[in-house]
């Protein structure tokens, strides 16, 4: 028996979303909750003939309260998305998206503080590398905080690095099979793909520029998609495809699965001994990376190391610290000065 809850459920994400983990077997419980529409999309959703009872609340009645009581899995998509022009990629300013966010983010986090403080949390809602410290430090506040239990969802950056491989190898019939470990974060620079790590190796004649076109492609592929989208938004498909995806991963894990593993942000208290070689390999104190995790019955199992790296890769890696140990600080002083 697996409940699912979906935070922000009648969005752009949420729609999709819930629709694909409605279509997942192993779920038996769908809660969709949002500031509107709910009742309608899980309507909608309920005769669709899968496993999953499907139930929408608001906020009025203790609507989230009652969604999250009895959550094993908890996503979170709420929130506002880019516009054109915007950047996810935040230094210490406070632009409107992370306002906005930080402070729905918060309120979510303290009502699963208080009602499902033993469910798996994944964050989708943007900017990612500071809304999952967010998280955490409200999970803290509460005294219920298990790092082994908090997701920064990067799987779109994983399914876009799978997707242009496959391009550049000629055959998009692969993108499936295609397995390009992202680690960092998950904005602009503090995306780093691992190419050389990829399981289809790159054609041998593909030079440096390609090489650098492909990295930069993967690393700003959500602009790609707000510029297409001309002021409507986000990626919404390709992101609901991706958290469906890493859902259905962590509940295979948590049902006993052996051997599931995908690269997701976490905090790297998770998995101390994993973490503390990844902070000696990165040379840096961050609390907070996205790297290949192994996943199990707790949720975070084992935090992967890095591996050997290419020089260009080491480059990469360099360059995003600094800015993802600004996006995790702002995150933490969020909490710590909401004010601000
Ligand atoms: N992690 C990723 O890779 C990734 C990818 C794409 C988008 N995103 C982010 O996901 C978020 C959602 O994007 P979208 O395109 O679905 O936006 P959207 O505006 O279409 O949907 C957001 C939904 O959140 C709801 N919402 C707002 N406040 C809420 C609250 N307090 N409680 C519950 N629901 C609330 C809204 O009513 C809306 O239905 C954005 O922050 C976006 O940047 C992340
Ligand atoms: O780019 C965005 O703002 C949305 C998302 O983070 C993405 O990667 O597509």
């Amino acid at each position: 028996m697996v409940k699912a809850v979906v935070l922000g459920a009648a969005g752009g994400i949420g729609q999709p979303l819930s629709l694909l983990l409605k279509a997942n077997p192993l779920i038996t419980e769908l809660g969709l909750f949002d500031i509107v529409n709910t009742p309608g999309v899980a309507a909608d959703l309920s005769h669709i003939s899968t496993p999953a009872k499907v139930v929408g609340y608001l906020p009025p009645d203790d609507g989230l309260k009652k969604v999250l009581t009895n959550a094993d899995v908890v996503v979170i998509p709420a929130g506002v998305p880019r516009k054109p022009g915007e950047l996810i990629v935040m230094v210490t300013r406070r632009d409107d998206l992370f306002k906005i966010n930080a402070g729905i983010v918060r309120d979510l986090a303290t009502g699963i503080a208080t009602a499902a403080p033993k469910a798996f949390i994944l964050v989708i809602s943007n900017p990612v590398n500071s809304t999952v410290p967010i998280v955490a430090e409200v999970l803290k506040k509460h005294g219920v905080f298990d790092p082994k239990r908090l997701f920064g969802v990067t799987t779109l950056d994983v399914v876009r690095a799978s997707t242009f491989v496959a391009e550049i190898l000629g055959d998009l019939s692969l993108s499936k099979s295609v397995a390009v470990p992202v680690v960092g974060g998950h904005s602009g620079v503090t995306i780093v793909p691992l190419l050389s790590q990829s399981s289809h190796p790159l054609p041998a004649n593909l030079t440096t520029d390609q090489y650098e076109a492909l990295v930069k492609r993967i690393q700003f592929g959500g602009d790609e998609v707000v510029k297409a989208k001309d002021g409507a938004g986000s990626a919404t498909l390709s992101m609901a495809y991706a958290g469906a995806e890493f859902a259905a991963k962590l509940i295979r894990a948590i049902g006993g699965e052996k051997g599931v593993s995908a690269p997701t942000f976490v905090n790297l208290s998770a998995d101390p001994s994993g973490g503390e070689a990844l902070k000696k390999e990165l040379g840096q104190d961050l609390d907070y990376f996205s790297t290949v995790v192994e996943l199990g019955p707790e949720g975070v199992a084992k935090i992967n190391t890095l591996g050997s790296l290419t020089d260009a890769e080491t480059a990469l890696v360099k360059a995003a610290i600094p800015e993802l140990a600004t996006n995790i600080q702002t995150g933490v002083s969020f909490i710590a000065s909401p004010k601000l």
